[in-house]
């Protein structure tokens, strides 16, 4: 596991004590939530393949917070994310973004809800080669017909510091500037959520660290809200906030971690199911 990000200067007002305080349960996020699941369930297969990989999961992902979702491999991040971006159905219970219900919406809306309120960075970086950077930053908002707004354009080119790189293709940038382009991908409409799997799972811990900083900036300079799956305790530390799942269940959180505290949780975890 790779756990070599600057861990220093990040959430300086987080404390050990809270660290090894009782977990607060996992719908506890302050403010109004951006998205929300409530007794989500999602079942693959049926009879002897029947998987229930997410098993009545509750927890809202607050505005303008930054939220990792931690797990051993297979306890269900990716379907809990994949459910909440309107990826994938589920199977019982509720998936909303904003005040929107994913499962009431035909292909259409949900279509619309995922090009319009929804930003994704994945580990691959899924860029147009033939486009420049800045191409493949306004191509979602040229495909929805909108007319990038050129003042935020600006701020969030800046932001993920790309502002002499726009007239680049893919190929000629590293990947860690190629990952700064789908992060400014992700912002550019300002979605009222950006989903995040495993965004620096490409990327050598420096170029993660500057990616996993665009983030973090992204969140508390221009208000967004960022999911992250990530199995790294590093990466999890830039987020204001950490839920772990196990056998697609919610096991609590944690606030303001630090990759320490993450990586304590994770051995607790490893420990309870050893002996349990
Ligand atoms: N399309 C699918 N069909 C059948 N089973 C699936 C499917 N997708 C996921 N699963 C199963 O659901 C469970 C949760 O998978 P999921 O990918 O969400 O876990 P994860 O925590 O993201 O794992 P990892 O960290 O390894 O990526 C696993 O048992 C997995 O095998």
């Amino acid at each position: 596991m790779r756990s070599s990000y600057p861990i220093s200067s990040r959430n300086p007002g987080a404390d050990m004590s809270m660290q090894a305080a009782a977990p607060v349960p996992a719908h506890s996020s302050t403010g109004p939530a951006a998205a929300r699941a409530t007794g989500l369930c999602k079942v693959y297969g049926q009879g002897e393949t029947r998987i229930v990989a997410l098993d009545s999961v509750s927890v809202e992902f607050g505005r303008g917070r930054f939220t990792a979702i931690m797990g051993p491999s297979g306890s269900g991040k990716s379907t809990l994310m994949h459910c909440m971006a309107g990826l994938d159905s589920v199977s019982a219970g509720s998936a909303q973004i904003g005040d929107t219900e994913l499962s009431s919406l035909n292909d259409r809306q949900l279509t619309r809800l995922r090009r319009d309120s929804v930003g994704f960075v994945f580990q691959a970086f899924n860029l147009l080669p033939t486009l420049t950077a800045l191409e493949n930053i306004t191509l979602p908002m040229a495909i929805a017909g909108r007319r990038p707004d050129q003042q935020w354009l600006d701020t969030v080119v800046a932001t993920v510091g790309l502002s002499g790189r726009l007239g680049h293709r893919p190929a000629q940038l590293s990947g860690g500037q190629q990952q700064r382009v789908a992060v400014a991908r992700a912002l550019a409409s300002r979605p009222e959520i950006i989903f995040a799997d495993e965004p620096t799972g490409n990327l050598d811990s420096r170029a993660g660290s500057e990616i996993l900083g665009f983030l973090r900036d992204s969140v508390r300079e221009l208000g967004q809200t960022i999911v992250m799956v990530t199995h790294d305790p590093a990466a999890a530390a830039y987020a204001d906030r950490v839920v772990f799942l196990a056998d697609g269940r919610l096991t609590g959180e944690l606030l303001a971690p630090t990759a320490e505290g993450v990586l304590d949780r994770m051995r607790q975890f490893d420990t309870g199911a050893r002996t349990s």
